[in-house]
């Protein structure tokens, strides 16, 4: 469904060069959910928002990102913003943003933007059928944002997403600030869209939600992927020290965090960016290490 080869992204910012994203490769395929994970700032968002074109002016980005769309593909970091709005962006690739109770538009109710999403996409269901799927009763779809729960916001967020029908999903932290209970039903909702066959990328910190949904895990770090497979071999046996520093720091494990800081990426340390962390380091990591066989480590 979508096969990302090299993905690179810069910000130019005043007198530095913030390297949020460094060669990343990785595929995502239908029926199929990716977990993407890492410490908060390491580049996970930046790299949704560069498949779906939304990257500021100070952004250059490289490799490629070929999305099947149809019978075609399309490579989404070549396509111009006229092609990407009208065929990619809620039609063959759906977002499930971040916080959905501020990306919803304040002033105007569910039903309101629902029915708005639907009619751009052409879709032939009203907002009520929709919203049903979701759980929400229609007189929720009567409510301004801020009327509604954290947990109705999401599924709010989620029918907008869905209202084109794509076959890729991308869903950005969709569980800021929902507790337990709210987290792992969003992740059964996104299971069963996976289930229906739709590509599901799921960008996430939370390594329990993650378990819970993901097929895949690639782990993050510094902008760079450093360890990707099945989600039971890399949470069950994490070959990378970072991947194994984040399985240890979950309350059900160790609960021992990683100890340091991650680096500055605009003065990301030459060779391996987890060096200056890691029990593990050896005179090969003066070199950075390619993700080879699924884990970007000289000492894996
Ligand atoms: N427009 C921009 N200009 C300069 N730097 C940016 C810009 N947007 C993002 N960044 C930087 O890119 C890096 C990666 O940010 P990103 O939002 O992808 O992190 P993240 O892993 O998603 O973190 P979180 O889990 O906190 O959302 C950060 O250092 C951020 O400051």
């Amino acid at each position: 469904m979508l096969d990302v080869k090299g993905l690179s992204v810069a910000f130019d910012v005043p007198g530095a060069v913030v390297r949020a994203v460094t060669d990343a490769s990785f595929q995502v395929r239908p029926g199929r959910c990716l977990a993407l994970v890492g410490e908060s700032g390491c580049g996970k968002s930046v790299l949704a928002h560069a498949l779906l074109g939304l990257l500021p002016g100070n952004a250059s980005v490289s490799g490629s990102a070929v999305l099947t769309v149809g019978e075609g593909s399309l490579d989404l970091l070549a396509a111009s913003q006229k092609e990407l709005a009208r065929r990619v962006r809620g039609r063959a690739v759906g977002l499930i943003p971040q916080s959905p109770a501020t990306h919803l538009t304040p002033v105007r109710t569910a039903r309101a933007q629902l029915a708005e999403a639907l009619r751009e996409l052409g879709s032939r269901s009203g907002p009520d059928e929709l919203a049903e799927r979701f759980g929400l009763a229609s007189g929720d779809l009567d409510r301004y944002p801020h009327q509604l729960s954290g947990g109705m916001a999401q599924r709010v967020a989620n029918a907008i997403a869905l209202a084109g029908d794509p076959g890729l999903l991308i869903a950005d932290e969709p569980t800021t600030g929902l507790d337990r209970p709210l987290v792992e039903r969003a992740m059964d909702v996104l299971r069963e869209l996976c289930d229906e066959g739709r590509a599901v990328l799921l960008i996430t910190h939370d390594l329990r939600a993650a378990e819970r949904v993901a097929d895949d895990i690639a782990v993050m770090y510094a902008s760079r992927l450093v360890e990707l497979g099945p989600a039971a071999e890399v949470l069950g046996r994490p070959r990378h020290p970072y991947a194994a520093g984040l399985v240890d720091a979950q309350p059900d494990r160790a609960f021992v965090p990683v100890p340091g800081l991650p680096p500055e990426l605009t003065n990301l340390p030459e060779g391996c960016a987890f060096a200056p962390r890691c029990g593990r380091v050896a005179d090969a990591c003066r070199a950075v290490p390619p993700l080879v066989d699924g884990v970007a480590c000289w000492r894996a």
